[in-house]
């Protein structure tokens, strides 16, 4: 047996070619257990492309991305749903018509076969769960209302805590505070915090005062590859990153 790896997520000289365009290059990223890492880079430097690689929604034309120590590149979606990995995308994927409870409820995995989902009915344990989870992303009192008459961070929030509702290892959120009140973005600081104490989380963003309030180590991405890598405090004073990057 190799004790190569710790690491929860392990990308190793992972590259994807559109039409012979290297969007992604060689890169090799290393994410821990409980970390919370963000990704930074200016507009195009591949930051979305390497969520869509992790999640199976792109395929890796070279290189391994290994989760808990096993290969997921080239599986489904779905199976790496399974394996454990949420992805948030930009747009919230509420369903808005639905109240706050029945779109955490329905998130909760019901089984892995047609019966299990058959069969499956409303239980104190699935009920528990939707409170616990409303409670963190900071919903408890509206658990009835309709999405639709949530505000623009309390979509995301939601949508947060559906993929909570499935319990993952590691969570993908792209741009989680964009649209967001100063406020709402103080409290998905904090909503982060909570989620890393079970779990790892990988955040791109491109505010820098919130990438300031959660990072512990940043990635800064450019042209498909890895510019720099630190804590906040080494990134700003890098000047490879300040020149493609923070100094404008
Ligand atoms: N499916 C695709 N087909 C062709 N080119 C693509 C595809 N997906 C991404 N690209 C290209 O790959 C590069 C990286 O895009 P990506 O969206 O990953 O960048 P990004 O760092 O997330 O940028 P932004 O901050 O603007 O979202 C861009 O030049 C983009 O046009």
């Amino acid at each position: 047996m190799s004790n190569s790896t710790d690491f929860l997520l392990a990308l190793e000289n992972v590259t994807v070619s559109f039409d012979g365009f290297k969007a992604v290059n060689g890169l090799n990223l290393y994410i821990d257990k409980g970390e919370l890492r963000v990704i930074i880079g200016p507009n195009g430097a591949g930051k979305t492309t390497v969520l869509d690689l992790i999640c199976g929604r792109t395929k890796v034309s070279d290189g391994s991305i290994k989760f808990k120590d096993q290969e997921i590149t080239g599986l489904k979606e779905y199976e790496i749903v399974r394996r454990g990995i949420g992805r948030k995308f930009q747009n919230p994927s509420i369903y808005e018509d639905l109240t706050v409870f029945e779109n955490l409820e329905l998130s909760m995995p019901h089984g892995r076969n047609v019966a299990g989902a058959l069969f499956w009915k409303r239980s104190e344990e699935v009920t528990e769960r939707v409170r616990e989870i409303a409670e963190m992303i900071f919903l408890s009192d509206l658990l009835d209302r309709r999405a639709e008459t949530l505000s623009h961070g309390q979509k995301q929030w939601l949508e947060i805590g559906m993929l909570l509702m499935q319990d993952p290892e590691l969570l993908m959120l792209d741009e989680p505070v964009a649209g967001m009140s100063v406020s709402e973005r103080v409290k998905t600081a904090e909503l982060l915090n909570e989620i890393i104490k079970h779990r790892s989380v990988i955040v791109i963003e491109h505010d820098m005062k919130f990438v300031e309030s959660i990072a512990h180590r940043v990635t800064v991405l450019h042209q498909g590859k890895i510019l720099a890598e630190g804590d906040m405090d080494t990134i700003q004073h890098d000047p490879k990153v300040k020149e493609v990057y923070l100094g404008h």
